[in-house]
């Protein structure tokens, strides 16, 4: 027979602070779900842990609040082991909470299988905490609640878990606002299973707590609430913090990333065209010839050359040449598949990779498509333009070790070209002659600056009115160990073709700018005039290596010209300006060479900062016996003396040329008329007015007379 039960009465003021506990404990709890989201697999196992005791610690306080804020008619204890283990209770369940936070989605098994361990553990907590009560006779439970309170601890932890899952996308203060929004209702849930809980027990009113001797007190509860307050607070502070250093990590590294990125696309993509550039165009190729070589299939590369491009960038403008060569690009690509590449090699070179390409007829058909969709009109900027291209085709493994394919594909397009272009053409081995000797030059030229193969000649220019020496120009040779002296004639534009212009640049600066030295040291203020060529001009760094250099040999920088020819300053008009601009900041001068040979505007020219024009070889040739070089020459002198420009003359090998540009006021001139381009040593002697090979009766005379050079 069950004896009458006790009324239980509620400490209201307790009961709020267990609510505010509980709360506190919720957001603190959503918070720490994030972190156990960290990327960092070490750090968000050590928040699991950690946050499982913090979170469980705020949890079982909130209960053991709201055990005490009952009131009994006889005095009341916890038992130390059970209230450890409803302690224990407790922080398993919020290891379970964070457990299935760390999840990326809350897929509906995870949500049911979550919410029913948390409303187990919670149940277990809270009925285990009941315990520790040890009453005698002991506690009569009414199962409706109990169940009741079972089912409030599950659906608790079910929209606890959903909560955290919607919060989780919002950020700032929406986020900071939902959160405590939710920390509420998160809290009443809790509260609500608690105090079901609760009313589920009654007491006898002859009961007696066997425990009361052991965890006691009026102030327990208030410590409690302290300590689990002090605990929560310093997570909060923690994870705010961590929250913080996370986030600037995660920005820096999307910003090394995004930075990462960029430098790819300058490093691997042409400029212009986005398309891939030469060097990442080489690694796919060594990629697709390894898969050859695996899978037994075979590859096709097709070198595409425009025709009619020049006379279209000439007569456009170089605005609309860009636009022409983007819109080449694009019609390239669209014929790609997945597993092609094309990328542009040259200003208007491209070449297409084709891989798993067994049939040469189907390679035929592609080259021909290639060459239709180039041939359609296009209109850039208001002018209609109509263009083809030549094809050359080479495959591997039937053409060849693979480092040659584009050298035979090149040659095969080169034959293309000379039946007229507009067609494409298969490598054949006869096309080969030249193409065997520039890759062998190219070899020997990667080890010839390491050999100390190179040398620098140097050829004078003398005032056309009084003789006297104004200048050389350096001009390299070099002395192959097998074929002897080569003309630059022969190696620049292998240099060009295959990248290695950049370090004989570097070696020819270094080296004139190391010789101007040395003719100071001897007394001899010597202007030396260089060669740039095209590559060389587009690189970023030109200004600075050329200032290292004269840094380093301490020489005087108006000693040195620098000469472009004209149809390489007319391309890319804005950044041969910025160049120009960059040189003359350092002190150099500038010469446009081989005037005449291109279409130089007279408003680009008087924003160049030239301060000499050289007049081409070819109208000098023609100067004794052509009325119409002579008019051209006359006309060049006048005009770049009225924009202030100093003319020299090269070529010049009669007397008759030297008496026909003295009399059109021409102001140096240069040829072999007077010197060949002389070693540095024959090039004293020749100052000092010794006898060397070359020189003719008006340069001994111009040097009997040693001028000041500058
Ligand atoms: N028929 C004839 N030829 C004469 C006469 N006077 C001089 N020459 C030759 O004409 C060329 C003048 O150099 P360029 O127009 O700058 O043309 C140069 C220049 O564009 C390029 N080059 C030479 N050295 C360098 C260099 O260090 N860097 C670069 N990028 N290019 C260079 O190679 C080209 C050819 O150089 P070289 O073979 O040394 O040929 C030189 C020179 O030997 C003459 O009276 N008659």
């Amino acid at each position: 027979m069950q004896s009458a039960l006790v009324d239980i009465s509620y400490n209201q003021w307790l009961v709020a602070l267990s609510f505010v506990i509980a709360s506190f404990a919720s957001y603190v709890a959503l918070n720490l779900a994030k972190r156990v989201r960290s990327q960092d697999k070490s750090i968000a196992r050590a928040w699991l842990v950690g946050g499982s005791v913090v979170m469980g610690t705020g949890i079982w306080s909130m209960h053991f609040i709201g055990m005490s804020a009952v009131s009994l008619p006889f005095a009341v204890g916890f038992d130390y082991i059970i209230t450890a283990l409803s302690w224990v209770a407790a922080v398993a369940v919020s290891a379970v909470a964070l457990y299935v936070a760390g999840y990326s989605q809350l897929t509906i098994s995870r949500l049911t299988m979550g919410s029913l361990a948390m409303g187990a553990g919670i149940c277990t907590m809270h009925y285990t905490g009941m315990a520790s009560l040890d009453m005698a006779p002991g506690i009569q439970w009414d199962w409706f609640l109990i169940a009741v309170s079972a089912a409030i601890a599950v659906t608790a932890s079910a929209v606890a878990l959903l909560i955290f899952f919607m919060l989780r996308d919002l950020t700032g203060s929406a986020e900071r606002n939902w959160q405590l929004v939710a920390a509420l209702v998160m809290g009443a849930a809790i509260c609500g299973m608690h105090y079901t809980g609760m009313a589920a027990a009654g007491f006898s009113a002859n009961s007696v707590c066997l425990s009361a001797d052991q965890l006691s007190g009026d102030s327990l509860g208030l410590l409690v609430t302290v300590a689990s307050s002090i605990l929560l607070s310093i997570t909060m502070f923690t994870s705010t913090l961590d929250a913080r250093m996370q986030g600037k990590a995660e920005k820096l590294t999307a910003s090394l990333k995004a930075a990462n990125s960029e430098l790819q696309q300058i490093a691997f993509r042409d400029a212009l065209t986005g398309l891939p550039n030469r060097l990442l165009f080489d690694d796919r190729v060594n990629s697709a010839v390894e898969r050859c070589r695996r899978d037994g299939t075979s590859l096709a590369m097709l070198f595409i050359d425009l025709d009619g491009f020049k006379p279209v960038n000439d007569s456009f403008g170089h605005r609309v040449g860009d636009e022409v060569l983007r819109e080449i690009g694009r019609r390239l690509s669209l014929q790609l598949r997945a597993t092609d590449t094309v990328a542009r090699v040259g200003g208007d070179e491209f070449v297409l990779l084709r891989e798993g390409a067994a049939d040469s007829t189907a390679i035929a058909q592609m080259a021909q498509r290639l060459i239709d969709v180039i041939s359609e009109p296009m209109t850039e900027s208001g002018h209609d333009v109509r263009l083809s291209c030549s094809v050359g085709i080479a495959l591997y493994p039937s053409d060849g070790p693979h480092e040659e394919l584009m050298a035979h594909a090149d040659a095969a397009m080169y034959s293309a070209k000379r039946t007229g272009g507009s067609g494409y053409a298969f490598f054949e081995p006869h096309m080969n002659a030249g193409v065997r000797q520039q890759i062998e030059l190219q070899r020997d030229l990667r080890l010839a600056i390491e050999r100390r193969e190179f040398e620098l000649h140097y050829q004078p220019k003398v005032n056309a009115g009084t003789s006297l020496i104004t200048g050389v120009e350096a001009l390299v040779r070099w002395r192959h160990p097998t074929r002897g002296m080569l003309s630059p004639v022969l190696f620049i534009p292998v240099a060009e073709r295959f990248g290695l212009i950049g370090a004989l640049g570097s070696w020819v600066i270094d080296e004139a700018c190391r010789q101007v030295a040395a003719w100071s040291a001897q007394g001899m203020r010597m202007r030396v005039a260089i060669n740039l060529s095209v590559h060389q001009l587009r690189q970023d760094d030109l200004a600075k290596r050329i200032s290292a250099a004269i840094a380093q040999h301490k020489i005087d920088p108006v000693l040195l010209t620098f000469e472009i020819t004209e149809s390489v300053a007319m391309e890319d008009a804005e950044s041969t300006l910025q160049m120009f601009e960059d040189l003359s900041r350092i002190g150099v001068k500038l010469s446009i060479d081989d005037f005449g040979t291109g279409y130089s505007s007279l408003s680009y020219l008087r924003r160049l900062r030239v301060g000499e024009l050289k007049i081409d070889r070819s109208f000098v040739q023609d100067l004794e016996f052509s009325a119409d070089a002579r008019a051209i020459v006359e006309a060049v002198i006048g005009l770049a003396h009225v924009l202030g420009l100093k003319v020299v003359a090269e070529g010049v090998e009669t007397a008759a040329q030297r008496d026909v540009l003295t009399r059109l006021h021409c102001d140096d001139l240069q040829g072999y008329l007077f010197a060949k381009p002389m070693t540095p040593e024959m090039m004293t002697k020749w100052v000092e007015g010794d006898d060397a090979p070359g020189t003719s009766w008006l340069a001994k005379l111009a040097t009997t007379r040693p001028s000041p050079l500058t």
